[in-house]
């Protein structure tokens, strides 16, 4: 086995108001995604989404199941979106190969039987994935930033300037649950999802990187009128509970990867809350 899955519960948010740092992190902090010749991450009970990465160096490296599953394959009731945030590398899926260059997604269905990442060669190769439960099969599709459907908003003078590339959207490709994407800050800003917002009927997961090792991203969680913040390093990942905000600033711009799954496919159907009503 070269796969670490670690389950985590989901959490009531009047429990989580009496969390210390420790804890907040030891629930929604995913420190170790990358971990040489091996696939780490975790099945939260948030939706069931799981949070994994995937780093070949020295072999290939299959999609092989998990205990968790009670499933003879990872996609036999699964489907998963991949983001290359490393070096220019190949998966093959049952057979097919697909280039994946950096910042590329790909989506591959329910039913897939064989999966496997190929090392870069220069050590490089970083795979971001998340995985939902999934009813049907939907044809594997690879999407570049330039299929994307993208987004600008923020401006420099609210630290917010931000380019969303949305990858895995229904717009782009059919998916049964899972969205996800891509958001660039402009350099100077530094606040992703400001103003923040809930979504009660999906979770999601932030991923943070393309920024230097010694940059740092606070995070905020948290009901709006209660936050917490959790700070986190480049290659961290942070669970929010469909009842949390999900918002961060940090100490120089950076990218993250946003994904989410649930009750439906709308992304825009967030209740948004002003900057002057959290607390
Ligand atoms: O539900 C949507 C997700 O939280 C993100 O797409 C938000 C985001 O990238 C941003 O505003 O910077
Ligand atoms: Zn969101």
């Amino acid at each position: 086995m070269h796969t670490n899955i670690e389950t985590r519960y989901a959490n009531h948010p009047a429990d989580v108001k009496n969390y210390d740092t420790s804890q907040l992190r030891e629930h929604f902090l995913i420190e170790n995604l990358f971990v040489e010749d091996h696939i780490n991450g975790v099945y939260t009970l948030n939706d069931r989404l799981i949070v994994g990465g995937i780093h070949p160096v020295n072999k290939a490296l299959s999609l092989e199941t998990v205990d968790q599953l009670k499933a003879s394959y990872f996609l036999e009731r699964r489907e998963i979106g991949i983001i290359n945030v490393g070096a220019p590398t190949k998966i093959e899926v049952d057979g097919e190969t697909f280039e994946l260059a950096h910042k590329e997604a790909l989506y591959i269905g329910q039913g897939v039987k064989d999966v496997v990442f190929h090392p870069s060669g220069d050590g490089h190769t970083y795979l971001y994935f998340n995985s939902a439960p999934a009813h049907k099969n939907f044809p594997t599709k690879k999407v570049s930033q330039k299929d994307a459907e993208v987004v600008t908003l923020g401006a420099l003078e609210n630290s917010n300037h931000r380019t969303i590339y949305k990858l895995l959207v229904n717009s782009v490709v059919p998916t049964c649950q899972l969205q996800m994407g891509m958001t660039e800050l402009k350099p100077g800003s530094v606040w992703n999802t400001m103003p923040a917002h809930t979504h009660d009927r999906r979770m999601e997961a932030y991923f943070y990187f393309d920024m230097n090792e010694d940059q740092a991203v606070c995070h905020y969680m948290g009901q709006p009128e209660e936050t917490r913040h959790i700070w986190m390093k480049k290659h961290q990942a942070v669970i929010s509970p469909p009842w949390s905000i999900h918002s961060g600033a940090g100490t120089s711009n950076y990218t993250f990867i946003w994904g989410m799954a649930g009750e439906n496919l709308d992304y825009g159907d967030m209740d948004t809350v002003a900057p002057i009503a959290l607390k």
